[in-house]
């Protein structure tokens, strides 16, 4: 990846440093500090990225007939598919573009075992009180986020998660699909 990547590319050029002869100019030793700083400066960006895992989610989308969705995070989820450690809590936040006006919408999640959707009760099924102003107008960008804790009795699998925002024609804003596995 592009973290590693910089370190690498970093080390080589400090390694390159060491090897530059006395007669070497100042102009040289000042070009090497700054690349040095430059390559601290992108280290710890990455890190911070890293940290925040801020990366965004690979999903497919399984219909999002009312919306268009930009964006999928999961935090935090440092490697793809998702792990996720029972005893932990994670955080799902989609941005999408919703196509039509809605009062209200509703979550609807399923977990696919097997090929198999299995429907998924999940605490609060109300989008307007899960980061969305309600009413959802056409042309506008919204956030839906939930946060779900991974209880310990869940079977250590991999599942395909499929997450659905209905609007009132029953419709979806966003239908996303991505691939997860329960740990211990
Ligand atoms: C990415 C984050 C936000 C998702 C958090 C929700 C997770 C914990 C939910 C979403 C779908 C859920 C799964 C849905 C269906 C089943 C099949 C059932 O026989 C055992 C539990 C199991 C396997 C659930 C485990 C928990 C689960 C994976």
């Amino acid at each position: 990846n592009s973290h590693s990547d910089l370190v690498t590319s970093c080390a080589n050029s400090g390694l390159k440093e060491g090897l530059v002869s006395k007669q070497a100019s100042k102009q040289a030793s000042k070009q090497a500090n700054l690349n040095e700083i430059i390559c601290t400066l992108g280290v710890l960006l990455l890190s911070l990225l890293a940290y925040t895992n801020a990366e965004p989610v690979k999903f497919a989308d399984c219909g999002s007939t009312d919306g268009k969705v930009a964006e999928v995070d999961i935090q935090p989820c440092p490697s793809q598919p998702c792990q996720l450690h029972k005893g932990e809590s994670y955080t799902v936040n989609v941005t999408f573009t919703s196509s039509v006006a809605s009062q209200n919408c509703t979550a609807v999640v399923h977990g696919v075992v097997e090929g198999v959707p299995v429907p998924f009760p999940i605490p609060q099924t109300d989008g307007c009180k899960s980061g969305i102003q309600c009413p959802v107008e056409p042309q506008k960008s919204y956030s839906y986020v939930n946060q779900l804790p991974v209880k310990t009795e869940y079977p250590a699998i991999k599942l395909v998660v499929e997450w659905e925002l209905t609007d009132d024609f029953s419709k979806d804003l966003f239908c996303i699909k991505f691939p997860v596995q329960i740990v211990n």
